[in-house]
């Protein structure tokens, strides 16, 4: 498996306001690459914040592209995952929609009647007895033929994900605005590291928008 982090932020590290509403950070060249780097994915991952602040649809907007996956064999729009301890997702979320196959990866403390409602919507995979074990959900989402995977975020998620030694690569783009604010989300929150700081490769730096995409091979720990 292949897992790229992708995520956009403010010149000051910021996902999106102290409000938690979506912003747009990228511009059109960065919206436009993003839709390519989902085409080329065979999921697209979010954790259950992301959900419920952005009510994300996750699908290839651009229809050539998706023409393009038709063509491989593919569905038009991959699969969609959603990390979410107890089943927090609303059933009228747009990620549950028919566009594509989604899989909620859930811990064993999520309750029944919330199991029930996402089975009806979603693939459930179950890992972690409080909070998902991402090694574990990641290892079944690989089990089940999702290679490449394209994380989204937001934030808490991706810090997740590289405490766990899961990333491969992170692409960020930092667009020409500041958003501040202590409770802001950045591109990795959770506990934060002391110690054992993840290592990244500068692997390509180019302009885009009025920002910059920063594209980093994550050094093995
Ligand atoms: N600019 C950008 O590119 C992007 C911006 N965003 C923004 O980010 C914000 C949302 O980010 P954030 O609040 O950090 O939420 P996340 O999307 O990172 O979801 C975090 C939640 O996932 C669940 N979860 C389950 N297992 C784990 C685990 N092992 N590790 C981490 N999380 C786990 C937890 O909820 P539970 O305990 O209930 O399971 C946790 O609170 C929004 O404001 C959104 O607009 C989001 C994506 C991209
Ligand atoms: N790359 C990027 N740039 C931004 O400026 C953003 N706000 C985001 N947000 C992510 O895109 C999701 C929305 O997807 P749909 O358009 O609904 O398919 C959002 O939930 C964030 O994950 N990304």
């Amino acid at each position: 498996m292949h897992v790229v982090v992708n995520a956009a932020m403010s010149a000051d590290g910021k996902l999106s306001s102290r409000r938690r509403e979506q912003l747009a950070i990228s511009g059109d060249e960065d919206f436009a690459r993003v839709d390519r780097v989902r085409a080329e994915s065979d999921a697209v991952v979010v954790g259950v914040g992301t959900v419920l602040a952005d009510d994300p649809h996750l699908t290839v907007k651009d229809e050539r592209l998706r023409e393009r996956r038709r063509e491989r064999g593919e569905p038009e729009t991959p699969a969609r995952v959603v990390v979410d301890s107890s089943g927090r997702t609303p059933t009228d979320a747009a990620v549950l929609d028919d566009a594509a196959t989604t899989y909620c990866c859930l811990s064993e403390a999520a309750p029944v009647d919330r199991r029930a409602a996402l089975a009806d919507a979603a693939e459930l995979i179950t890992a972690g007895e409080e909070r998902v074990d991402l090694l574990r959900a990641f290892a079944a989402l690989q089990e089940a033929g999702l290679e490449q995977v394209m994380v989204e975020g937001g934030g808490e998620l991706i810090f997740s994900l590289f405490e766990a030694g899961l990333v491969d690569e992170l692409r960020v783009f930092i667009g020409p605005t500041i958003i501040g604010g202590r409770d802001a989300p950045t591109l990795a929150d959770g506990e934060g590291f002391v110690a054992d700081f993840p290592e990244l490769a500068l692997e390509a730096v180019d302009r885009l928008d009025e920002g910059v995409l920063l594209t980093w091979r994550v050094e093995d720990r």
